[in-house]
Formats: C-alpha cells, structure tokens, sequence
C-alpha cells in the first residue's frame, strides 16, 4: 500500500476539556472527554518503503518549565527587621513572590509555589525585602498565596490597565516602584476578582505599602483602592470597548481578558472572536491537578483514595487512567503527609498519562523518550514495563535529567531507565539503536497549558514560535531515524497552535511518506489493567 491519509478524529479537542460548554461536554464521548487537557489526536497509516513504521501524533497539556532562579533585592532589604503582626502574612509573601516573578527570580508554576515555595528560605527573604517579619503561614495562608499569586499574574493586564485609569496620571504609573505596583494588583485583585469586601482589602493593603515602603505610598494605595471600589460599586470600571477594526478589537479583547495582542490575534484569527474569548476564559480560570499512585512501590489508587480521604482532601478518581486522582484544592496536605517525597504518588496531568497510554509501554519494550527531563512520562513509562525493558532518557539539560535520575531513584524504577544527556539532534546521528517506541515529547510554546503556568503568556513572544517550529521539525526527523521497522513514534506537545501540530505533523508527513498516522482511540478506550500488567 502506499500514500498517506491524514485523518483528524476529532480536531476541536485541540482545547482543554474545560473549555467546552456544559452542553457540548455532554455530547462528547467518554473517550474523547478522556483528554482532559488533550489538544489533537489524529493518525496516520503509511505502509511505505520501510513498511509498518505508523506515527501516533498525540498533542497534550502538560507543565515543565526550566527554573533559573535568582534573587533580587528591594531597597527596602536594609531595614531593621522585626515582627510585623498586623500586615498579613499571605498578603506579605504575595507581594514578595510577585515582585520576584517580575524582576524574572520565580516562576509562577502553580506547582512551584504548592510544592516549594513558603518554606524558611522564602520568609527569609519576604523579610529581607520588605524589612519586616510576619508570622509564618498557615495553610490557610498558602492556599491564599497561591491563588492571590496565581490570579495576580494572570490577570496583569486587566489589573494594570484599572490601576493607570485610576492614577493621576500616566507617569505616576511608569514611575512607581515594583513594589508598590504589586500591592496595588494584590488590591485590584482582591477586590475586583475575589470579590473581598474593599474596606479589608484597602486597609490591609494600605498597610504593607506604609511599613515596607513609607506613608505617602499607603496614601496612593488608599485613594487608588477605594476609587476602584466605588466604580465597581457603581458598575462603572473604566474598561475598553471591543469595536473598531481587527486591531482595536483584539487589543480591547487584550485587555478585558488579560492576555498580550498577538495571542488575541492569533486566535481570533484561527478559531474566531467567540471561541477566543471562551479560550481566554479557560486559561484565566484556576486549573485543576492530578496525581498518579506509584505502583512501582506498591502503592495503588485504592491506597492513595484511603489516604486522601484521611487527609480530608477533595478528590476524584480519573474516569480514563487507572493510577490517577484529580485534586482541585488540597496540594499542601498532599506534600506535608510526605506522598509526594516518599515517592509513593507524583504530581502528573492526566493529559500527560494519556500520552503514555497512546505509546502503550509493554513489558519487554525498549522505548526512548527522546525529550525527557524533568522525567513525569519516562517515569509512568518505567512503571508500564514491571521490570522488563527499557526506557532511554535523553535530554539536553543536564540539570532537569539529574532531577530525573534522583526522581527514578526514588520511585525505584531507576533499573529499567538509562539516561543521556545530548542533543538529539546529535544522539539520533551518533547512536545505532532502534526502539520499539520513540516518544517526542518536544518542546513547545506552553500555549496549551496557560491556566497552568500563569505567566507563560507574558514570557512567550510571537517570534518564538517560528523558533520552535524549525526545532520540532529537526527533533521529528532526528525522532525518527531511531524507530524499528514497525516502530512507533508518538509526537506530543503542550500546546494548541496548529503550527506545532498539524502543520508540523504535515511537514513531517511530507518529507517521510514512509510514516503513516495510527488513530489513537484504542489506546485510550482500552487503556488499564488489561493492556498494560505490572
Ligand atoms: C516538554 S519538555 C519535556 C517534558 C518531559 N517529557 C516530561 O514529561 O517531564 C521538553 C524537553 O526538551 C528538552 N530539549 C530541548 N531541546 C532539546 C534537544 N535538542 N535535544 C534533547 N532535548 C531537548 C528540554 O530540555 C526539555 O526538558
């Protein structure tokens, strides 16, 4: 046989299942609903000169982000420090986290900040920074940070187009600390998202400007708040109008649903204003999580179903992998019972469990993740072969794939995992072997998982994408000279652009017709106990 098809099963799950209606979530199929943050699957069959090579293209959301901290310092890190009770202490760390994620020292990974961040070294440096010590958080107080950070974040734009409407004038904004400009969003925020009522809002932010900054800074802080609380009061914010031409339209649009102009155009262009719109509403909502029970170490679902309900922590059983739990709240008690370091459960999308399940990992197969670190599919993958097999880990960071090493160590599937840290581009030339099931998991815009990492969309430009295209099409073709006859490669990214899948996809196709797509339904549909033993 020969040729190609390029069949999509269904295209408009190239959008995270939240994003669908009430209604059209009840018309979708199980499986399909199974992609949960699932962005395309499609696939294609070419029985060509290398015969029996099929390519299951799978695209889904998933979070990894390199970290490059490092830290910075506000004037205010000279002053005397002392125990400040009345500032409180969630508001405190959220405005030392947010400045560090504007001077470019944090990221504002939603798992960071539930798995890391609020220890000793963050309130050492909340006090350095703001010269004063608040009492240490509770989880309460966390569960707090997290969402004032990540909504904060999210909603800058929107927020800093109220804050410069409000101020005298436009200099005032320009000028004003970093500092100051956090708690004045915190305050927006609060106030206008959150809905806490203003006069708590605007005393407590009126507060941390006085002590960290000085008087005449709580004063700004005070008119700007209760202005903002009036209007809103009154209904009458001052926001942009959508009207105008395509360009007017997408830079109201910007704002009103706070993401940069070029994203705006580029989905109103391809999905159109409505389904833009709807889009931004979803990746300004808070996202969910979900962990996936070790069995490796004995530990099932059941397990971790009994210990979450002891924990008093909401949950619910994936409907589509079998190892998986969706938490919407509830990470910290998660990390302070020590699942997470004990290596019994770890945090992974389902959507990123989905991907394992289309490379259907089996005992006795030899797969290479050709993208692996920080490790969350190379892992599951590991757990798939119940000691048979093996999984080769290449990355290029050699920091993530030492991560990836101590991780496997710890979920004590490092004997069947190997490591390597190259290129691609330089492995796939230099090395002979061919696997049963070449994984790509590549790298890629984020612009599917922007709930997740709420501020991917102020780090990513426009010119990135055009970057990226040219590296998936290199690591697709360096992906593929390391498939066995009748192998498999499964291409996935986190992000929705049909750029960097379809379009690459095509790409690819064309310049190895000897690939066919392979329709990935029966892998989810059949995915469990009884296709993949342990
Ligand atoms: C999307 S992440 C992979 C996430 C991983 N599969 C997981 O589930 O944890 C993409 C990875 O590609 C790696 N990478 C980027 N360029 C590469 C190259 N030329 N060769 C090998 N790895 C590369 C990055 O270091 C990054 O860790």
């Amino acid at each position: 046989m020969e040729g190609s098809t390029l069949s999509f099963v269904y295209s408009r799950f190239s959008l995270p299942y939240s994003y669908f209606s009430p209604c059209e979530k009840s018309q979708l199929q199980p499986a399909k609903t199974s992609v949960s943050n699932g962005l395309f699957s499609y696939r294609l069959i070419n029985y060509g000169e290398r015969c029996n090579v099929s390519l299951r293209i799978y695209s889904f959301a998933k979070r990894t982000r390199d970290s490059d901290l490092q830290t910075s310092r506000h004037p205010a890190a000279g002053k005397t420090q002392k125990l400040n009770l009345e500032v409180s202490p969630h508001r405190a760390v959220s405005a030392v986290r947010l400045l560090r994620i504007e001077l470019g020292g944090a990221f504002a990974d939603l798992l960071n900040e539930k798995g890391k961040g609020s220890g000793k070294n963050e309130m050492a440096y909340v006090e350095r920074t703001l010269g004063f010590r608040t009492r240490d958080l509770d989880d309460r107080d966390l569960r707090l940070v997290t969402e004032i950070v990540g909504g904060t974040v999210r909603w800058k734009r929107y927020l800093d187009h109220l804050i410069v409407s409000l101020c005298h004038d436009d200099r005032a904004f320009r000028d004003m600390e970093p500092l100051l400009l956090q708690i004045l969003r915190i305050g927006c925020y609060e106030i206008d998202k959150l809905g806490i009522p203003p006069y708590a809002a605007v005393d407590e932010c009126v507060r941390i400007a006085k002590v960290a900054l000085r008087p005449g800074a709580g004063n700004m802080v005070n008119g700007i708040l209760r202005k903002l609380a009036l209007l809103k009061d009154k209904d009458i914010l001052p926001l942009p109008k959508v009207e105008g031409d395509d360009r007017s339209r997408a830079r109201a649009l910007a704002t009103l649903y706070s993401h940069p102009v070029w994203m705006v155009r580029r989905w109103t262009k391809s999905l159109g204003e409505a389904e833009a719109v709807r889009l931004m509403m979803c990746n300004n909502s808070e996202p969910s999580f979900s962990l996936r029970a070790n069995r490796t170490k004995g530990y099932t679902r059941s397990d971790l179903v009994m210990q979450l309900n002891m924990l008093k922590v909401p949950h619910e059983t994936s409907l589509h992998l079998d190892d998986f739990v969706r938490l919407k709240t509830g990470m910290q008690a998660v990390i302070q019972a020590g699942l997470l370091k004990e290596g019994l459960c770890s945090v992974q999308d389902e959507s990123a469990g989905l991907v394992v399940s289309v490379v259907d990992p089996q005992p006795g197969d030899t797969i290479i993740d050709c993208c692996a670190a920080p490790g969350g599919k190379t892992l599951f993958m590991a757990s798939c072969l119940g000691g048979q097999g093996m999984v080769f880990a290449i990355d290029i960071n050699k920091g993530r794939l030492r991560i990836l090493k101590e991780t496997a160590k710890l979920h004590e599937v490092d004997d069947v995992i190997s490591t390597f840290n190259s290129d691609l581009r330089i492995f796939a030339v230099q090395n002979p072997l061919k696997f049963d099931k070449v994984l790509l998991d590549a790298p890629c815009s984020g612009l599917g998982v922007l709930s997740k990492r709420a501020d991917l969309r102020w780090n990513r430009k426009s010119e990135d994408m055009e970057q990226l295209k040219n590296l998936q099409d290199e690591l697709l073709n360096a992906a593929s000279m390391l498939v066995k006859p009748g192998g498999v490669l499964v291409y996935s990214t986190c992000s929705i652009d049909p750029e960097e899948n379809e379009e690459r996809v095509t790409a690819f196709l064309l310049r190895h017709p000897e690939f066919h797509i392979d329709p990935v339904d029966g892998y989810l549909v059949c995915y469990g106990p009884r296709r993949i033993s342990m």
